[in-house]
């Protein structure tokens, strides 16, 4: 990245001089809601939804809403440098677009728009094993940007070697390994509307071309589309799966392993004896367990426990510079971008997705440096008041 992202600001402001303004809020708390008005309602049901009445999306709010930035003055912010060092490589920011499946729900272009956008910034995207779009195709779109890969554990251990060797031949090097959905949760919105996008065959391109996926159909997926569509769901994750099966992912993958959805310290302290490289503290966007605790309130406990031996990455509710600043101070080397970026696609494709990357690394170099900082390294737990405590 050449000069800093807060460059964008002024970027906006001179195109103003020709009575120009941005296609989408700046404030990206508002594409949630000019999502809701411009799509259908069991598309933008299922991405806003949550699990249960919703307590758990509120939870990372008022988590993330509860830390307040304690600014420093006369600090020499006019250098600054967003970039960090997270599972073994150099990222120009500390942010990554977190697995998303299937968009195509959402845009025509779905994950190839996304990641395009991604590659163009340096932001790594993490493909969805649910994506609308084969592993191949989106590789294809990267071009030299970083690959990572999100694996829904599969009842077929065919299935999961497959996926690996794919991502592997492919060129994707990172690993996120989803643990919070061995089953998909209660989620009433989408009961409500009868809505489930692999039931109307979205999500399943990973799985339909593989072929140790079609070994297991009696007739090819095109000649029995249901068929196929009812063989994903049986297999798609495994709820039987204990710490001792994570050895299978170790001897099928080389690089380095990040288990996404831990939130209890001695989870995260298996994680590292079971040798894993890194963990994504994360509620899954408050989508799967209603009820559970604020992403941002778990976070504390999982750096005291295991900071000095993986790389801690968060989700859930990020939706602000302001927020990944927040949850950097609080020890997390990296923060994966959920909804926002799913809206800024289903609002204006690749170009949305550019303006969510934009605006939050904009607003992140700001917040760095208006409170004193010119990098995420020196911005700690110090610099953080939690509200209500003294
Ligand atoms: C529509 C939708 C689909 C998702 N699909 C996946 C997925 O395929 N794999 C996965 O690991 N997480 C998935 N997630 C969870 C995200 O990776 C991430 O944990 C979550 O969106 C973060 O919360 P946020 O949306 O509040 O930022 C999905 C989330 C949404 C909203
Ligand atoms: O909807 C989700 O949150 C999710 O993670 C998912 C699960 C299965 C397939 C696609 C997405």
């Amino acid at each position: 990245m050449s000069g800093h992202a807060a460059d964008f600001q002024y970027e906006i402001y001179l195109n103003g001089m020709t009575g120009a303004v941005p296609r989408l809020p700046t404030d990206l708390t508002r594409l949630a809601e000019l999502t809701e008005q411009r799509l259908g309602s069991g598309p933008v049901g299922y991405v806003a939804g949550g699990a249960g009445d919703g307590s758990t999306d509120r939870a990372n709010r008022a988590a993330l809403d509860r830390l307040r930035i304690v600014p420093r003055v006369l600090r020499d912010v006019h250098a600054r440098d967003l970039s960090v060092h997270v599972l073994g490589r150099t990222l120009p920011a500390p942010v990554a677009l977190a697995p998303i499946g299937v968009l195509s729900i959402l845009h025509p272009e779905a994950e190839g728009a996304a990641a395009r956008a991604a590659a163009a910034r340096g932001v790594p995207y993490i493909h969805s094993s649910a994506a609308s779009t084969p592993i191949e195709q989106v590789a294809e779109a990267l071009g030299d940007a970083e690959r990572w890969f999100q694996l829904y554990w599969s009842k077929d251990r065919e299935v999961t070697r497959s996926f690996l060797t794919r991502a592997r031949d492919t060129g994707f090097t990172v690993l996120f390994v989803t643990l919070d959905t061995p089953l998909l949760a209660w989620r009433p919105r989408d009961l409500d509307q009868a809505y489930l996008p692999f039931l109307r065959g979205v999500g399943t391109a990973n799985y339909f071309t593989d072929p140790a996926f079609q070994a297991g159909l009696a007739r090819p997926v095109h000649e029995d589309p249901d068929a196929a569509v009812m063989h994903f769901i049986g297999l798609f994750s495994d709820p039987s799966n204990t710490w001792p099966d994570l050895a299978f992912l170790r001897e099928n993958w080389d690089g380095p392993i990040v288990l996404k959805g831990v939130l209890h310290p001695d989870d995260a302290r298996a994680a590292a004896d079971a040798g894993m490289d890194g963990v994504v503290v994360s509620n899954h966007g408050g989508r799967q367990v209603a009820g559970a605790i604020g992403a941002a309130d778990a976070l504390p406990a999982v750096v005291d426990a295991v900071g000095d031996r993986l790389d801690i990455l968060f989700d859930s509710g990020v939706r602000s510079g302001a927020d990944i600043a927040k949850v950097l101070a609080l020890g997390a080397r990296a923060v994966l971008i959920g909804r926002p970026y799913a809206y800024g696609l289903a609002l204006d494709g690749q170009a949305g997705v550019d303006h969510v990357i934009r605006c939050l690394l904009a607003e992140l170099d700001l917040t760095l440096a208006l409170s004193g900082h010119a990098t995420p390294a020196t911005f700690t737990a110090a610099d953080l008041r939690r509200e209500g405590d003294r």
